[in-house]
């Protein structure tokens, strides 16, 4: 059979050698990201052989996580890939408030998959000019942070600074990242102006070209070695198994053929495999129980809730938007239970729910002994 295989296009968080970019191209390397519909049998046996050509895939650098959602959106790309929650700082809400635009319901946006990376910061910048380091380079801390009256017994930092940082003046960051780092920022660099910004590569960036070279960045050390920079400290994340979870996205719109569950990065060897689906609803705020009757539905059809987060509705004041992960998925469903629950959420939200998608578990026992692509 002749390949000719559409170019499968994924967006992520730029610029290049953020974590989403990082991610994307584990996946790509794998031959996790070829298109669902795209996929021929010869190109699958490529993919079993590990001779997948990267060339077939496009990475597409964007601005902030909502043009990752308007790209998906606009099915300009096939896949966009977002930050959604990390193991020390939680929810990513940006990924969480996009997810949950309930009134934009003509958005066809679906989750088909999830990955998983292990995340090591570092502090990133220019050595200094001026100071001369005597023995141990971290200023004039020993790596003990001050007790406070909220923080009476505080984590001390992992790590220590491998060069002088009394010349930093401004430190740039995604804010995901100074939520990850508070131990090693209030213990080397307490007091120093933080400043926020889209990704932890376009701190890199903005560093790279500081003129005055008295700013830092969070960044990983990839970043360090494309944009030319000093590691200051390595490792400064407050929890060595410091783990953020990515969304895969899709435009379900533009699937040709085949479930929605079936993308390649799902793929499995071994069964039963095990997967997880998220939906969002608001409740009726007047009616007294409403959302815990809305959970109950759950556990009133054997489904298990895997986690919940709430977003303000952007409506009404103190009005939210609830964010139920669980397990199972809505298509193909065996017993029923998924779609049997999802119908009885009609009457506690009074309609108002939004199912957005099902994929593979990446972190459920069965998933990781099969990670094989087929
Ligand atoms: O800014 C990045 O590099 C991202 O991809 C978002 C992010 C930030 C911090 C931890 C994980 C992901």
């Amino acid at each position: 059979m002749a390949i000719n295989p559409i170019k499968t296009k994924v967006a992520y968080l730029g610029p290049p050698s953020s974590y989403t970019h990082q991610v994307v191209y584990t996946l790509r390397a794998s031959g996790l990201l070829n298109s669902p519909y795209n996929v021929s049998c010869t190109y699958r046996q490529q993919a079993a052989l590990g001779t997948f050509d990267s060339n077939d895939t496009i990475l597409e650098p964007q601005n902030s996580i909502h043009d990752i959602f308007s790209a998906v959106q606009s099915s300009s790309v096939t896949y966009g890939v977002v930050p959604f929650e990390n193991s020390t700082n939680g929810s990513v809400v940006y990924t969480l408030d996009l997810l949950i635009d309930l009134e934009h319901q003509s958005t066809s946006i679906k989750v088909c998959g999830e990955a998983y990376m292990d995340v090591h910061h570092c502090l990133l910048g220019h050595i200094g000019r001026t100071h001369h380091i005597h023995g141990d380079p971290t200023s004039s801390s020993d790596g003990s942070r001050t007790p406070t009256i909220d923080v009476p017994h505080p984590n001390p930092a992992r790590a220590q600074p491998l060069k002088d940082l009394r010349h930093i003046k401004r430190i740039y960051s995604h804010p995901q990242a100074f939520g990850q780092c508070e131990a090693f920022l209030s213990t080397y660099l307490k007091g120093i102006e933080r400043q926020e910004v889209s990704s932890t590569s376009k701190a890199a960036e903005v560093v790279a070209a500081d003129q005055s070279r008295s700013t830092a960045a969070i960044s990983s050390k990839l970043a360090a070695e494309i944009h030319g920079l000093s590691l200051l400290a390595e490792g400064i994340e407050d929890s060595e198994d410091n783990t953020t979870r990515f969304l895969i996205l899709c435009n379900p719109d533009e699937r040709v053929h085949s479930s929605s569950t079936d993308y390649s990065f799902n793929r499995q060897l071994s069964s039963p495999m095990s997967y997880k689906s998220l939906v969002a609803f608001k409740v009726n705020h007047q009616s007294s129980g409403a959302l815990a009757k809305a959970l109950a539905v759950f556990g009133d059809h054997g489904v298990n809730l895997t986690s919940i987060n709430s977003r303000p509705s952007r409506e009404h004041p103190w009005h939210y938007v609830f964010l139920i992960e669980f397990e199972g998925k809505r298509e193909a469903d065996g017993s029923g239970k998924v779609n049997a629950a999802l119908e009885a959420l009609i009457g506690p939200t009074q309609g108002q729910w939004k199912f957005l998608g099902s994929w593979v578990d990446k972190m459920s026992k069965a998933s990781k002994a099969s990670t094989t692509p087929s």
